[in-house]
Formats: C-alpha cells, structure tokens, sequence
C-alpha cells in the first residue's frame, strides 16, 4: 500500500511531529499506516496531525490525531502549534480555528513565531476523565505504584484536557523517577479504561514547575502541550501554584494561562525538521510517498 501524502516534519519543544495535508482527500491515514510510517527511520514521529477539510461550519480544518501505536487521540498541544504555522507559512494568516475529536479550539500565531492555542476548558469530574469507579475529589485520587507502605509515586491529580491525564506530584528531581518502568503500567491501569497520558512533576515556586510526561500511545516524549496544561491547572486546583505557570518539560518551556473563564491557552514554539526552513519560508509542501 503507498501512502502518498504532502506533509512537514515538524516538532514543538522536541515532541516529534509529522503535519500531513490530507485536504480534499475523502481518505484517511489508517492506524497501520501510521505505525508502518513510524517504524521508518526518517518518518518516526510521535503524532501525525492530518490536516483534513472542516467538518463544521466556522472552522479552517478537521485535524485528525494519531498517536504512534496507531491510536486516535483527541487532543495535541504542541502539535497544534505545528499545524498553526505549517497553514501560517502556507497561507500568511495567523488565526485559525481547528475541529478535533476532541472538539473546536482557536489558535494565533504572533510576530515572534510562538503559537498560542486555547486547549478549551478542562473537566475534572470522574466519568469526565474517565475513570473506571467513582471519586468525588480528583484533586487526588486513590493510585499508588511501588511497596504498599512505601509508594514511589502515589494520590495523582487527573484531568481531561480533551484527553486523559494523570498527575503524580513529586518532591525529588523528576528525573530520578523511573517513568520508563512505571509509566506503561499506569497508562494501561484498569482505573482508566480509555487510558491516560502520565506526568510527574515537581512544583518549583508558585508560577514554574517541571514535569516529565509518558505519553498514551507513545511513550516517553520530549513535551507534551495537553500534559503541561493539565498539570498548571490541576496544580492551581490545589493552590500549589497561581493561574499562569511556566511549565518546563524535558524540550524546553510552555506557558500556560488558565484564564478567568476556564478556558486554558497554552504558549510555546515550534521547529521546521527536514521540510527545512527554505519550505517554511514559501510554504510549499513537501510530497511523502512511502510504501507502507
Ligand atoms: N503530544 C501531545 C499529546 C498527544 C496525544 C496523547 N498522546 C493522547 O493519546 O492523549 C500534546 O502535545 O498534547
């Protein structure tokens, strides 16, 4: 099977991106063809953002999400940001408004390059997550990894930013923490029955706190935009921090905003990969054709 698809390669803050152009195509990039891709060398990535024409009135584009393993995810911060300046750099405009499974978000890009993208509003209620059984607090949640009196990660703040997230709050160095062990089993426990993308972090002072994100259908990741906002916000939830956070993940720093009217408008950059800048400047597509 040939996937022949125009696309760029893109990442933000290292979180690697494959934009494909699938406008005025009645097709889809299949879960397979999305694994099959990945599994190439020049083409591995973390999420596809197939760019498809919208579905709703209002709306610039249907932005199809998939995850390496082939997975569907509903949202995708720092991917979105991609998006924002592949269209930016095709078309000069520097608004535009998206359709994702996960609903319809806004996005501008400033003079500088960054991109900001209002994620939405974020739920907090357990079958919002989801989770499997009932809590009324998910500020903590009863989750613990690690000897039974002695947790190594334990009582996770969870929140939906368009996708499912969990938060364990650390004292130590992020980095001391084995995520690569324990993040596989906490993404696939039973409590949460569409999955969820894990993050630890450890708050700073009251606007900056660092975090390290095993990302559902992909693994440990460089950044993850919606894990960034579900963390300022599930921070701020519990006073650990104000409204309007910095958010340091292992690529670099977002800077999120959790505004009076809930809504979450997350701020950081973008980066060209092998389209090159010479695309970004004229904004010319390049042609994927890979046998997949
Ligand atoms: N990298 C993303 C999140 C992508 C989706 C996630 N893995 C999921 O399945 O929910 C981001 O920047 O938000």
């Amino acid at each position: 099977m040939a996937l022949d698809v125009n696309f760029a390669k893109m990442n933000g803050l290292g979180n690697r991106i494959i934009v494909a152009d699938m406008r005025g195509r009645a097709d889809k990039i299949t879960p397979q063809a999305a694994v099959e891709l990945n599994a190439q060398s020049d083409t591995g990535f973390d999420q596809i953002m197939a760019i498809h024409d919208p579905k709703s009135e209002g709306t610039d584009a249907y932005v199809m999400i998939l995850n390496n393993d082939g997975s569907e995810a509903e949202a995708c911060g720092n991917g979105t940001r991609c998006v924002v300046s592949a269209l930016s750099a095709e078309t000069g405009k520097n608004h535009f408004t998206f359709e994702t499974l996960g609903g319809i978000l806004t996005a501008d890009e400033s003079e500088d390059g960054m991109v900001s993208v209002d994620m939405g509003r974020p739920r907090f209620r357990w079958d919002q997550i989801p989770l499997e059984e009932e809590f009324g607090d998910t500020t903590g949640i009863e989750l613990q990894i690690g000897p039974i009196d002695a947790p190594v990660l334990h009582t996770p703040s969870v929140a939906n930013m368009g996708n499912p997230h969990a938060i364990f709050w650390v004292k130590k160095d992020v980095w001391t923490y084995d995520l690569d062990r324990f993040g596989p089993l906490l993404e696939n426990h039973p409590i949460f029955p569409q999955r969820a993308n894990i993050s630890i972090a450890q708050v700073q002072s009251d606007d900056h706190i660092i975090i390290r994100t095993w990302e559902r259908g992909v693994g440990l990741t460089q950044a993850c935009g919606s894990a960034a906002c579900a963390t300022a916000v599930c921070a701020a939830r519990k006073k650990l921090t104000g409204r309007d956070v910095k958010i340091t993940v292992p690529g670099g720093d977002l800077f999120i905003e959790w505004r009076d009217d809930s809504h979450v408008i997350m701020t950081g950059p973008t980066e060209w990969e092998f389209a090159g800048k010479l695309d970004a400047q004229t904004g010319k597509w390049m042609r994927l054709v890979e046998e997949v």
